[in-house]
């Protein structure tokens, strides 16, 4: 058997992670300035009192492309040193016993510069050595290396050239942008050499100043003020960070970008895995010493660890918003106020902070919208309907009859009610539906019975090919001639003959079988309330199609009261008897 080794091509794999890797090119000031920090980590650890600078500047004249000048006063390399890490792609100084101290840690960051220029050119002396070594590279993987005859205090420099159509990138207001962009926290200075040498690095970090300053430094940058900052911090992987409540509502499953910096270096604003999903309310800023980033900085690994990281983080959400809660501040109503939905998705999750919060959550019912708290002290049985269209069906009739009814049929609400006794024993929960409240209705004497029989033929006449019943029974409020219900196979029923008459001839013909071979179809019910005076007029018309007129329009009024699709029929029976009732208006 013969073994082989793969053979790389190596422009193609310079061509894949300098320009497939990296989402800017704007990175390359990112990886320059990063490699200067860890230069001077490096050198401070060789002599603890050393003042690392980083140096930039820029050269253009009317007949070349423009030139970017690093510099920074750092460890240097011996030139054993550059054949090993700087002309070895993947190899890198930073690994070992030490590599959390540093920033870099793939050996591909210098790659990034190819995407700009297409040479870099390295000047180097290590702190080891009294020779200074320049190193040229191209992005085909060619490189040279020489000494120079010339003094140089140990440090690194480097010189980029800007390839054609990358101009852009080497101006001097956007590199001054972008370097302070990424290294504005930097705990060494770095200086923009122009007219006059300019530092362009002297802010504290957010997650070192007091809330206020922190809103202010968001604001400032945003322009736009959070409702909160919540500090965070984790023992697990050294990070420390703002947690800025965001001032408008979010959807539950939006996924939140986050500032991240690694050793006070911003790496990237698009990291998602930092906080929990269910913290999408909040934008994070953070610095994270001890998290493994991906070599494209986007994304942290996922790991067991970071994984603690977030749960650590999380906790530290929690536990600020169970204190704003005890203190009942302002800032805990406004958070609540937009952001109730986010925390009822978080107290589903978390029984904890379910028992804290529950009392505070606002929930729509029949008499408006209250906290649990106003409506535990309406009663300990607790009415609730599971689906917005039932509610809608009845909440005008629970609330003609003062009987609070609270809407369960938004996301989270029944199970966080259904969860109401683990903290209130003493609360009974019961989820009812319109024909809870019929059921309740009051009948007729038989005298009435009488006096509505006709009436009560020809409604069933007429809304039979609508498949619904008719009865009559009194309930409030009196100003609603009639109240349609119904269960769920009647309402399967309905929403097959509305889906039928919206689709194409083959799904009709599969909803039919469906129908045929299902079970027997169930009536609807609308029920004609005794003590409305359009109704009980009704009883005493003696014109049969003003009667049918009425009734059909009722039904459908029913129909739209309880937000049920209207059927093209029923849309049809709407438009028939306005006409009438216009020409019958004129024609008097
Ligand atoms: N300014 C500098 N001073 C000293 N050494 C440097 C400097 N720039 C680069 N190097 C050396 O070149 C190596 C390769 O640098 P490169 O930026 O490609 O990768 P890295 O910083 O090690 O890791 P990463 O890919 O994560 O950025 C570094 O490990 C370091 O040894």
């Amino acid at each position: 058997m013969s073994q082989f080794h793969f053979k790389v091509n190596l422009k193609g794999m310079i061509d894949l992670l300098s320009n497939h890797l990296y989402s800017t090119p704007h990175v390359y000031l990112r990886e320059l300035i990063q490699n200067g920090v860890d230069a001077l980590t490096a050198r401070k650890k060789v002599t603890a009192e050393h003042e690392g600078t980083i140096g930039i500047e820029l050269f253009t004249s009317p007949t070349k492309p423009p030139t970017l000048y690093i510099e920074d006063n750092g460890i240097g390399l011996t030139e054993e040193e550059v054949h090993q890490f700087l002309s070895q792609i993947g190899q890198t100084s930073k690994r070992g016993e030490e590599e959390q101290d540093f920033i870099g840690r793939f050996g591909v960051g210098l790659l990034s510069c190819f995407i700009v220029s297409e040479e870099i050119v390295l000047i180097t002396r290590s702190v080891h050595s009294d020779e200074v070594i320049e190193w040229r590279g191209k992005p085909d993987g060619s490189y040279q290396i020489k000494k120079l005859d010339q003094e140089m205090l140990p440090g690194t420099k480097v010189f980029l050239q800007s390839k054609r159509g990358f101009e852009e990138y080497f101006q001097p207001d956007s590199v001054r942008k972008y370097v302070k962009h990424y290294g504005e926290f930097l705990p060494y200075p770095i200086y923009f050499y122009g007219e006059e040498r300019i530092r362009l690095n002297e802010e504290i970090a957010p997650w070192e100043m007091r809330t206020e300053a922190a809103l202010q430094y968001a604001e400032a940058r945003n322009g736009a003020r959070h409702l909160d900052a919540i500090p965070l911090s984790s023992t697990i992987g050294g990070v420390k960070g703002i947690a800025y409540v965001l001032p408008y509502a979010v959807s539950t499953n939006a996924k939140q970008s986050h500032q991240v910096y690694v050793k006070q270096m911003l790496l990237s604003e698009k990291v998602s895995n930092i906080l929990p999903d269910w913290a999408f309310f909040v934008t994070g800023v953070l610095n994270a010493d001890g998290l493994r980033l991906t070599a494209s900085r986007e994304e942290f690994y996922q790991s067991d660890l970071l994984e603690l990281v977030r749960v650590e983080l999380g906790d530290c959400i929690k536990k600020y918003l169970v204190n704003l809660a005890e203190k009942q501040s302002d800032t805990f109503w406004e958070i609540l106020d937009v952001h109730y939905s986010s925390i009822k998705s978080l107290a589903v999750e978390d029984d904890e902070l379910y028992a804290l919060f529950v009392d505070w959550l606002p929930f729509e019912t029949s008499l408006g919208r209250k906290t649990m708290k106003e409506i535990r002290s309406e009663g300990d049985m607790i009415l609730y309907t599971s689906s917005v269209d039932q509610f809608r069906q009845v909440s005008k009739v629970a609330k003609a009859q003062s009987v609070l009814l609270l809407n369960g049929g938004y996301v989270h609400d029944s199970e966080l009610l259904r969860k109401l006794p683990n903290v209130f024993p003493e609360l009974e929960i019961q989820e009812v539906d319109a024909s809870t409240f019929s059921e309740n209705f009051v009948d007729l004497t038989l005298k009435e019975r009488e006096e509505a029989y006709t009436f009560l033929r020809v409604a069933n006449l007429v809304l039979q090919p609508f498949q619904c019943e008719c009865d009559v029974k009194k309930f409030n409020p009196s100003e609603l001639p009639a109240l349609y219900t119904n269960n769920k196979e009647a309402s399967f029923f309905r929403n097959a003959s509305y889906t039928k008459e919206e689709t194409n001839d083959l799904f009709a013909s599969i909803i039919d079988q469906m129908v045929v071979e299902g079970v027997k179809p169930t009536f609807a019910q609308l029920c004609f309330n005794y003590d409305n005076p359009t109704i009980q007029q009704l009883f005493h018309s003696d014109d049969p199609k003003l009667q049918r007129s009425v009734i059909e329009t009722l039904y459908v009024q029913a129909l739209l009261l309880g937000h049920h699709p209207l059927k093209q029929s029923e849309m049809k029976l709407l438009n028939k008897n306005l006409r009438q009732f216009i020409s019958w208006r004129l024609e008097k």
